[in-house]
């Protein structure tokens, strides 16, 4: 058997998901039935400080060859790192993703891409003019479920899908009419481009995206009309966002609903139901939540009365530490990409990131919510306080 191909990894901040996904990256691909690539975590850097970035080495239990900086300049200069993992609120990826494009690096980037889809749009530009690989980290897509589910629609088995309705709502109301996140916290802080849609409601389109758009054949693909209701929070950033997106000539039509106060699944049991339903001529996919990380699906058949059908997909877990959170696929599709010499990800191309981000800025600027300049502009500045971290 050849030698599986590795990818030497530099993970840019070092909060939650850095975290999840860097322990992730260092899970025996051979427990998840991997054998064509690895990873290697390289460095990290944190913009708060050397120590920082050494005791999240250490936390993650990375190998101590791995390098720690106190700057995220230092670490796009790493002539070890193939690519970077940017991993800091969404209002920092478009400064960020492009510090390490123009330092020559490839890119994986957390969702949402950005805050604007000129932005996004302007990352595109620069990796293709360089020749780089860039992908936004929307892991659910690279989850063996999502890919069973897509492969169901091609086959028919449902018929023609005329329409998808997903949720993804968390249920962090607090009872004093606030929410569980402090004003500054970047779920709710528009400084952070705080808000319902960007964080999670993403994961909603995701669904009606790659159950809708995304098999839209080439040449027909169809960029929806957004409607749009927002409920604003007192920070001015969306605590509840519903989006209707309409494929006219498809006759196809997409519900995706996101929500700071109510929940999906509010006794945590799926007794509510399932988060997504994908729903076509001859029967329909029910998909458990969250959206983000679902673990089972069910096909209902028109033809096959009162049968439900129903899948599990675990997330494979190492046997002794019980790791594994599944991020691990989406690394895995950008060790293939470049293996292969391709520039971009078939299961989310950059166009279909544009276009969702199109929807997210439309719904937004339907919901009057605003965010500010230094995080919606789309002119690139090495020495911005958000490629810096002087706050
Ligand atoms: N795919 C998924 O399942 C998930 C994705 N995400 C995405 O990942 C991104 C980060 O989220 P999360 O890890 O929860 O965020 P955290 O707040 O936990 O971490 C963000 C990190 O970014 C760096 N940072 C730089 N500037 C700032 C600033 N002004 N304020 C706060 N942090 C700053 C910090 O690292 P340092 O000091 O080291 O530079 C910080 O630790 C978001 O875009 C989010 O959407 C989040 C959770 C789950
Ligand atoms: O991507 C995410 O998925 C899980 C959520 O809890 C988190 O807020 C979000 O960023």
């Amino acid at each position: 058997m050849a030698a599986p191909y590795t990818l030497r990894w530099g993970i840019l901040a070092t909060g939650w998901i850095a975290e999840v996904f860097t322990k992730d990256l260092l899970a025996d691909p051979a427990l998840r039935g991997v054998h064509d690539v690895r990873h290697e975590v390289v460095a990290a850097a944190s913009s708060s400080s050397k120590d920082r970035a050494a005791d999240f080495l250490a936390k993650v239990k990375a190998p101590s060859t791995a390098k720690a900086y106190g700057s995220y300049h230092e670490l796009v200069a790493d002539p070890d790192v193939d690519i970077i993992y940017v991993a800091t609120p969404h209002s920092h990826h478009f400064q960020n993703a492009m510090l390490a494009l123009e330092a020559g690096k490839h890119v994986l980037c957390e969702k949402a891409l950005t805050v604007t889809a000129a932005q996004a749009r302007k990352l595109i530009e620069t990796a293709r003019a360089k020749g780089l690989f860039f992908m936004e980290a929307v892991w659910t897509r690279y989850f063996p479920l999502s890919i069973q589910v897509r492969n169901l629609i091609k086959s028919g088995a449902i018929g023609t899908v005329y329409r998808t309705t997903a949720d993804l709502s968390l249920g962090n109301d607090a009872g004093d009419g606030k929410v569980k996140f402090d004003d500054a916290h970047r779920m709710v802080n528009p400084a952070l481009a705080g808000g319902a849609l960007l964080d999670l409601g993403i994961y909603s389109l995701t669904w009606v995206f790659q159950t809708l758009y995304h098999l839209q054949p080439e040449g027909e693909k169809e960029s929806p009309i957004t409607i749009a209701a927002v409920t604003k929070y007192h920070t001015g950033a969306d605590e509840a966002t519903s989006i209707i997106v309409n494929f006219p000539r498809h006759k196809s039509q997409g519900i995706a609903t996101t929500s700071l106060r109510v929940s999906t699944d509010p006794d945590g049991q799926n007794t509510a139901g399932p988060a997504i339903r994908i729903q076509g001529s001859e029967g329909e996919i029910q998909v458990m939540g969250p959206a983000y990380s679902p673990l089972q699906y069910r096909v209902i058949r028109r033809d096959s009365p009162g049968k439900v059908e129903v899948v599990d997909c675990p997330i494979p877990k190492d046997p002794i530490t019980g790791w594994g959170q599944g991020m691990f696929w989406e690394a895995d599709e950008c060790a293939r990409c470049l293996r292969d010499g391709r520039k971009e990800s078939e299961t989310l191309p950059w166009e279909e990131s544009v276009v969702i981000m199109e929807v997210m800025e439309q719904a937004l600027r339907q919901g009057g919510v605003e965010y500010p300049e230094l995080i919606t502009t789309d002119v690139y500045d090495p020495q911005s306080p958000l490629n810096t971290g002087k706050r």
